[in-house]
């Protein structure tokens, strides 16, 4: 969406400590190629899948992660809750595109390790997700979410509880938020999608969110940091802590 059209033109803005919204930072072509590599990832084997909660329930966005697997509450090699199958690597270009996201929101002082975990959460028309924190990982590098289609109400809250105080972001497609530092632990959910909101061209109905994390795990050995991870899959579970 052209801010030419805005009102108010959005800028970049710090939501809490650590915590910055970055309107419009990848271009149209960039959405693009990032959908068009989502795509891809969606297909099975280790593909888009719905995500079942320890209490019978059911997460309402689909999910597929890159690198280590997620599932509640923790992170394995395979889809363990699924078909079984490796995850899929996670690719140098993704860490590239996180470390560039870091800097470009918190600056050149919050460089990180590399990033070696994606998680795409797609989301129709009346998919969300609760208050919840990004608290499986064992590293406190930031964590940088990337917005493409239809427009969210991202609710981004504190590290004590699931309520009040809590800051209303709408992101966009193609908006980049990071939160690290003091707030690397803070509530943050999408209380609802704003369908239809998508740019036409994009040719994407629904949202997609590409949230990257450094796991902070040890790599099997023989791995190396440039690629995906090596060797045979194994069901070994890593980071096994209460969300
Ligand atoms: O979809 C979003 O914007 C948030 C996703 C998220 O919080 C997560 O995957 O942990
Ligand atoms: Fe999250």
């Amino acid at each position: 969406m052209s801010t030419d059209a805005e009102l108010f033109p959005r800028s970049r803005t710090e939501i809490a400590p650590d915590a910055v919204h970055v309107p419009d930072w990848l271009d149209a072509d960039r959405q693009r190629e990032l959908l068009e590599a989502c795509r891809v990832w969606a297909r099975p084997p280790a593909g888009l899948r719905t995500v079942r909660t320890p209490g019978g329930g059911t997460m309402t966005s689909r999910q597929v992660c890159l690198g280590w697997h997620w599932y509640p509450y923790r992170y394995a090699r395979t889809v363990a809750d699924g078909d079984g199958a490796p995850v899929k690597p996670f690719p140098r270009w993704l860490d590239d595109l996180g470390r560039r996201a870091v800097t470009d929101a918190l600056g050149a002082r919050a460089a990180t390790a590399a990033y070696d975990i994606a998680l795409i959460n797609f989301y129709d028309a009346d998919a969300r997700m609760g208050m919840h924190r990004d608290s499986d990982e064992k590293s406190d590098a930031p964590v940088v979410s990337l917005s493409l289609g239809d427009s969210c109400l991202f609710r981004f809250g504190n590290t004590q509880t699931r309520a009040r105080p809590y800051t209303d972001v709408e992101l966009r497609s193609g908006d980049l938020f990071v939160f690290g530092g003091a707030s690397r632990l803070a509530y943050h959910g999408v209380p609802r999608v704003y369908a239809g909101t998508a740019p036409p061209e994009l040719g994407l109905t629904g949202r997609l969110n590409v949230t990257l994390r450094v796991s902070g795990f040890q790599r099997p050995c023989g791995a190396s940091g440039a690629g995906p991870p090596h060797g045979p899959p194994d069901e070994r579970i890593m980071g096994d802590s209460p969300s």
